[in-house]
């Protein structure tokens, strides 16, 4: 199978509510996304993504307004988490991004792939699909979801 892959990073702020140690507090990482397509090579002359799966530059547009620029620079915290949620409702304008599962890097790539799947799909009809979304908390620590 032939696929390609986009990386984009993003600064978002977390916490673990119920972790037994450090990442119950306060904290942030620099997230290292990487998105994996797959879908037919564009076979037309004289088009701009001649032998293309997709434009790298159109992965980016894509996932910086489905995703990217929804989550830089935001803090993702649990829909259950309500002493936190309380705190950032106190900070006017403060960039929050409520999430339905507890942020840990798994659930994170769950939700990031069920955002970005009907994105891409949708926009892209020739038989484009989101085959991975690999999402990295730290250099040492990523989980995939996949479509399978
Ligand atoms: N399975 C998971 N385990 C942990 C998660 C997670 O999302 N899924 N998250 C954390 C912490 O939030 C933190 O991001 C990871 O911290 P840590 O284990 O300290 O990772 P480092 O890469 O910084 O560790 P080094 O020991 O410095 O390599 C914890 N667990
Ligand atoms: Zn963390």
């Amino acid at each position: 199978m032939l696929t390609i892959t986009r990386k984009l990073e993003f600064d978002a702020g977390h916490r673990i509510p119920d972790h037994k140690s450090q990442c119950r507090n306060l904290h942030g990482h620099r997230y290292v996304l990487e998105i994996t397509l797959t879908g037919e090579v564009v076979d037309q002359d004289g088009e701009s993504d001649n032998g293309m799966i997709m434009d790298f530059s159109d992965v980016k547009t894509l996932a910086k307004q489905h995703l990217v620029d929804v989550w830089d620079h935001a803090f993702l915290v649990y829909e259950k988490d309500a002493p936190v949620r309380e705190f950032l409702a106190s900070m006017p304008d403060h960039k929050t991004v409520v999430v339905p599962r507890v942020p840990t890097v798994e659930n994170l790539a769950v939700t990031a792939f069920d955002i970005l799947k009907p994105a891409f799909e949708q926009r892209f009809g020739r038989a484009l699909r989101l085959k991975r979304v690999k999402l990295y908390e730290t250099p040492n620590c990523w989980a995939e979801a996949t479509d399978d």
